[in-house]
């Protein structure tokens, strides 16, 4: 008998339909196991029915009355688990009680939503999956507790103006523990560069220049450039650059940090870079830096978000939350419902209600119908103007976007639990692998992210034992058109290469020492976390003017917003936190819950239309 936690279908795996027991709950190490999900495998478990594990059981027990005992169970501890993170179920509303509905539960949708409650306003979440957190969320297995994704946590510390998850959580009275993690990432690199980013900007950059003594002038300018930009922005109080009264007001208290911040929005890193750098090593190290937060080379990162993830990890530092990257958001939907607004789980929004030309609402898959004065997607603007609404009505905006954006690959997920003493002692809990070739850097399957947050958190696996969290950038094609036998064979071989590599690289007698060991693909993605191809986000199609070509919230659509990494500043949770933070305001102020004028509401959208047509 399996010993999975049945209420987590695997938020990164394909749709595992599994009969479990929850009353085996005893979990064995003794012997390698390693689950392949097949989601062609399970008869009734399609994509529209996206929760299969969880529907499943509910069907069976609920509808068809012919679940188990155990699946019985099953729905009864799922029902509990969802009311632990605020969430309850609604009949449709056809009369429009609330203020705003926001479509996802990612981190994006529910800064948005939490930001607006704690404002006063009333708030609908619908999230299609069964517990909050989109690729920030988390599932067990067998007594491992794994992050979906990332599990590097910029602005979580106590202190500045860009802390956004630990001001998000603060601001519906929710702090949460963390641990500080000494080194953001190991770097593993070609010609044996190797770089440890240490929490400490001095021994960082001392490191640094042992490895380039040639270039330790050009270091320090480049990284003291990013220091300019952080220290701007640092100063700022973070809201809606779409809501002028906020924005003069800005400018009005910290002219020159404004326009430090004008200046740089066009500008790339990897061009500032070069002004200070020649070695063409070492501008390849900067092209990783900002490889692990764009998926693209420095000459395409804006600048702004270079600075700020380059700086952060210093100022703040980086820092894991105890028992894992999900805690942030079941806090955040807690600290929803204790608003008075709500979350529903399971409900899978597949289109955005127009009346006249204006967002008034959505209607779920199960046919029911919500209505608001606001709409919020959280979405990807592939998802949210290709499916919510219909793609043949794309706004001129849109296409302006997809023209200057293409969707980034998605990624290949290994989890695995593996015995501790395959650990050298003070093994790092982030890595990233590139052996022998600068030029596989941004190619599929070229780069290696490894996270081992059992190094900092040791809650999350049983004792004596590590989870491993690899992934390296995959896309959707390369997983499509397979019959399930040769997408089953294809994970096994393609996971097989990967570790293969790191048991090279870092950890000699890696493969022996594996006890479980699952494998998600871009289709994993695309099925649970509702996201287009299964993209980690959007990246330029070609060079950028730094941020100026990102669209903020508002949309051509009266009444809807998007917010999430496909808008103003793009991929990352820290960067998806400010999306919430500046949709909110925006959404606010349009709601009459903040001060706002329509004078120059007009004018600062003119304003800000024109110069997107620059980038
Ligand atoms: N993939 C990773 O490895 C990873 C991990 C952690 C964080 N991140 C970061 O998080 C960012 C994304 O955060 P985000 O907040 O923009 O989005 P998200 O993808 O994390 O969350 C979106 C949420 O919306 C829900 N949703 C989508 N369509 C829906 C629909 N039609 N009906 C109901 N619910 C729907 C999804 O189920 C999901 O929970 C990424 O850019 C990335 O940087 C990525
Ligand atoms: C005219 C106008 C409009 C204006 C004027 C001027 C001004 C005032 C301006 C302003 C601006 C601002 C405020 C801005 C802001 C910005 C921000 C905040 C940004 C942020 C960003 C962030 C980011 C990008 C982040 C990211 C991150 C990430 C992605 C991460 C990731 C991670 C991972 C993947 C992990 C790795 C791992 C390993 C290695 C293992």
């Amino acid at each position: 008998m399996c010993t999975l936690s049945f209420m987590f279908p695997n938020s990164l795996l394909d749709g595992t339909c599994k009969t479990v027991a929850l009353g085996d709950s005893k979990p064995r190490y003794n012997k390698q196991r390693s689950s392949c999900f097949d989601p062609f495998r399970i008869g009734n478990c399609t994509d529209q029915q996206q929760l299969c594990g969880l529907s499943w059981g509910v069907d069976k027990a609920k509808g068809r009355r012919g679940g188990t005992v155990s699946n019985l169970k099953a729905v009864v501890d799922v029902d509990k688990r969802m009311q632990s993170y605020g969430s309850s179920d609604v009949e449709g509303n056809e009369s429009g009680s609330y203020d705003a509905i926001v479509i996802g539960s990612g981190i994006g949708g529910l800064v948005a939503a939490t930001q607006l409650a704690v404002k006063g306003a009333k708030v609908l979440v619908l999230e299609k999956y069964v517990i909050p957190g989109g690729s920030s969320g988390f599932y067990e297995r067998d007594g491992y507790k794994f992050d979906v994704g990332s599990s590097v946590m910029f602005g979580f510390s106590d202190k500045g103006n860009l802390n956004l998850i630990t001001q998000a959580l603060a601001a519906v009275g929710r702090k949460l523990e963390v641990i500080p993690d000494p080194t953001t990432v190991h770097f593993h690199l070609p010609n044996d560069l190797s770089v440890r980013i240490h929490r400490e900007y001095d021994d960082f950059v001392e490191e640094l220049v042992s490895k380039f003594p040639h270039e330790k002038e050009g270091i320090i300018k480049f990284y003291s450039e990013c220091w300019k930009i952080f220290n701007s922005l640092n100063s700022l109080e973070l809201k809606s650059l779409e809501e002028p009264i906020y924005l003069f007001g800005q400018f009005f208290k910290k002219p020159l940090e404004c326009l430090t911040l004008a200046y740089y929005l066009p500008q790339n890193a990897g061009s500032i870079a070069r002004k200070y750098i020649r070695d063409p090593g070492l501008l390849s190290f900067i092209d990783a830096e900002c490889f692990i937060v764009s998926t693209v080379n420095a000459l395409q990162t804006p600048m702004i978000n270079a600075s700020m993830v380059l700086c952060d990890r210093h100022f703040g530092g980086i820092n894991y939350p105890v028992g894992g990257v999900g805690e942030i958001a079941k806090s955040l939907a807690k600290g929803l419902d204790d608003h008075g607004s709500q979350i529903i789980y399971r409900a899978n929004v597949t289109s955005i209600i127009l009346d006249n030309g204006k967002a008034v609402g959505v209607k779920l898959s199960d046919g029911r119908k919500f209505y608001a004065k606001t709409i919020v997607s959280n979405a990807t603007r592939w998802d949210t103007f290709g499916k919510l609404l219909k793609a043949e009505n794309l706004p001129k905006e849109e296409e302006k976007f997809q023209k200057a954006y293409v969707k980034a690959p998605s990624f290949l997920s290994i989890h695995m639990g593996v015995k501790a003493d395959v650990l050298p002692p003070d093994t790092d809990c982030h890595h990233f692998v590139l052996e022998d070739d600068w030029t596989n850097l941004e190619k599929p399957y070229g780069s290696i992210f490894l996270s081992i947050p059992t190094v900092l958190d040791s809650s999350l696996a049983p004792e004596g034992h590590h989870i491993l969290h690899i992934f390296t950038t995959s896309s959707i094609e390369d997983w499509e058109g397979l019959s399930p036998k040769d997408y089953e064979a294809k994970k096994e071989v393609v996971a097989e290469r990967i570790i293969s590599r790191l048991e090279k690289t870092l950890f000699p007698g890696l493969k022996s020492s594996i006890l479980f060991k699952e494998v998600g693909t871009p289709k994993t993605h695309r099925r649970y976390l509702a996201r287009d191809s299964g993209t980690y986000g959007p990246m330029p199609r070609g060079t950028p003017k730094g941020l100026l070509g990102m669209p903020f919230n508002t949309t051509a659509i009266d009444g809807l917003y998007c917010v999430g990494d496909s808008c103003f500043p793009g991929q990352g949770v820290i960067a998806v936190a400010f999306s919430g933070v500046m949709c909110a305001h925006r959404v606010a102020a349009d709601l009459g819950f903040e001060k706002k004028s329509d004078v120059l509401d007009s004018a600062l959208l003119r304003l800000l239309g024109w110069l997107r047509t620059l980038a």
